[in-house]
């Protein structure tokens, strides 16, 4: 809609794929193992052809993208913050101690560990609609799901609580789309260039940078947060154990970086930093 509207004439098709990562609900997908499970199969309807672009939420893509393809669009992003969405309207500072937080995502684990280390984590996984259920069914008293995700669902009524990110730092691009196209198809990049958003570039090319410090095929939990300042680019990140202990939290403020490449290497310096620690 946001590319139709800005580009009059311009027809744009749906092709529904279904990804792995939208298969496999019974587990952790950090156990699963292989890369890019909401991102491979998308992959593939572009280089097949079948696709000339595709969507992707940009925390589900891996750091490595296929020869043969690019991230040539980054539309501006969504608000990034995780919230809380709770039974009885309890927020994480009220919620009662022993409570069930469902969640198979060790980032937000390790930072409800840090806020309230009395709350039980519960594995939880499927899409948003089942994740709800669970809660609405009582097999937890708490889950915590992207904002994002709750808006683009129309199901934003069901946050309780917004966290702040100083409480629980967002995932790596979480809130924005990057749209992925074949590298040699500069028709298609003409075509989506109205929607591209620099400043939503960059912020993710930092945070990516520390993902990319931690090696291509890693199961750490790991956080990273950009934001424009009136200074310039503010990036935190936090890198924890391999099972959420231990979390190691730092920051970077530089000037605003002049390209993408330039904001990469400061996130992994940043993360050179936290895994050195
Ligand atoms: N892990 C799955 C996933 N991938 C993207 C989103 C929605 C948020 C976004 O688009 O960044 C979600 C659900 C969630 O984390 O609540």
């Amino acid at each position: 809609r946001a590319l139709v509207a800005l580009s009059p004439g311009l027809e744009v098709g749906e092709l529904e794929v279904v990804t792995s990562g939208d298969k496999i609900t019974d587990r952790p997908l950090q156990d699963v193992g292989g890369k890019g499970l909401f991102v491979k199969e998308l992959e593939e309807a572009l280089l097949d052809g079948r696709a000339h672009f595709a969507v992707h939420s940009y925390k589900d893509v891996p750091a490595e993208i296929p020869d043969g393809l690019v991230i040539a669009c980054v539309p501006r992003r969504e608000d990034p913050r995780d919230v809380l969405i709770t039974q009885a309207g309890a927020t994480l500072a009220t919620l009662p101690a022993g409570a069930r937080v469902g969640t198979s995502s060790l980032r937000r684990a390790a930072a409800i560990g840090l806020a309230r280390p009395d709350l039980r984590i519960v594995p939880l996984r499927g899409n948003v609609d089942t994740r709800l259920r669970k809660l609405d069914e009582g097999q937890v008293e708490a889950i915590v799901l992207a904002l994002a995700g709750l808006r683009r669902l129309d199901l934003e009524r069901r946050a309780t609580e917004v966290l702040d990110p100083s409480v629980m730092l967002p995932a790596i691009g979480q809130g924005a789309l990057g749209i992925e196209c074949r590298a040699a198809d500069e028709e298609t990049q003409r075509a989506l260039a109205p929607i591209d958003d620099p400043e939503t570039s960059t912020r993710v090319a930092a945070e990516r940078g520390v993902m990319v410090a931690l090696g291509a095929d890693c199961r750490t939990p790991v956080a990273a947060h950009a934001v424009r300042t009136d200074e310039g680019l503010w990036l935190r990140a936090m890198i924890a154990e391999a099972d959420g202990a231990r979390p190691r939290m730092g920051e970077r403020r530089v000037a605003w970086p002049g390209s993408s490449a330039e904001a990469t290497r400061v996130g992994l310096d940043l993360g050179q930093e936290l895994l050195r620690a």
